[in-house]
């Protein structure tokens, strides 16, 4: 029996509006990314890909998006179960920095390593800096040892594939359509895995902001077919918008 996985990455953010790296700093959704959010919800009505289970991040614009997005599918009260594992790529120093700025100052070859290489994290961020993470509330059940300083795909593939092994595979296994609702790098992070894509070739793969991506998955977990957009014309649009973030 197949079994229906839907991605969803959050709604457009205040600081993607801004510009800004953003990561592990826990920004709301922006005016344009509540409209997302509901139009992702819609999306889901219309197609009748209907979520019993949903997963999240801990992160606020994730869970906004799941929110706004189950409550116009009529779907608020399916069972939720959230982690850090699934949280955006920790970006490092470079949190709370604007793009722009970024590509100006270290050029277009190493903005895109840091960006979307595999495996090369941008420096690591100081626990007192402004935009640590280190002592918020919702990681006090982490070892030192997991919280990112920053991280790369590969890092992000090593702490979110055991949550997919342990937590998402049995809902599927139970016959659940099951919602993530998570972040461009986290996304990419389970896309990647998903179709088998290289280390190379994943630099190339964005994410758009709020548009549900449905997967119909064998008992093995993996595609059937390809994975579909619902709303394929602006999911190109969007995932391009993303790729040329920086070249303002
Ligand atoms: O800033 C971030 O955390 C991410 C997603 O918004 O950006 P990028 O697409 O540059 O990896």
């Amino acid at each position: 029996m197949p079994h229906t996985l839907v991605l969803l990455r959050h709604g457009n953010s205040e600081w993607n509006q801004k510009n800004l790296f953003t990561g592990w700093v826990d920004v709301r959704l922006s005016e344009l990314g509540t409209s997302e959010a509901a139009r992702a919800g819609q999306l889901l009505l219309e197609s009748g890909v209907l979520p019993d289970v949903l997963h999240t991040s801990v992160l606020t614009r994730a869970i906004q998006t799941a929110n706004i997005a189950l409550d116009v599918a009529d779907r608020a009260w399916i069972d939720v179960r959230r982690s850090w594992r699934l949280n955006e790529r920790h970006y490092g120093a470079l949190q709370g920095l604007d793009k722009a700025e970024t590509l100006e100052k270290y050029g277009p070859e190493q903005f895109q390593l840091w960006r979307r290489s595999f495996d090369v994290p941008p420096p690591p961020l100081d626990d007192d800096a402004e935009w640590s993470q280190v002592g918020d509330d919702r990681y006090a059940n982490l070892y030192d040892d997991q919280m990112p300083r920053t991280e790369c795909l590969k890092d992000v593939i090593a702490r979110m594939l055991p949550y997919w092994e342990s937590d998402i595979i049995p809902d599927l296994k139970a016959g659940k359509t099951v919602l993530v609702t998570a972040h461009g790098n986290s996304l990419r992070a389970l896309v990647k895995h998903l179709d088998g894509i290289s280390d190379d070739d994943i630099a190339d793969l964005n994410i758009p902001t709020g548009i549900p991506l449905v997967y119909e998955l064998d008992d093995e977990f993996r595609p059937t077919k390809p994975a579909e957009y619902l709303d394929p014309e602006a999911a190109a649009a969007g995932a391009a918008a993303v790729a040329a973030q920086g070249k303002k």
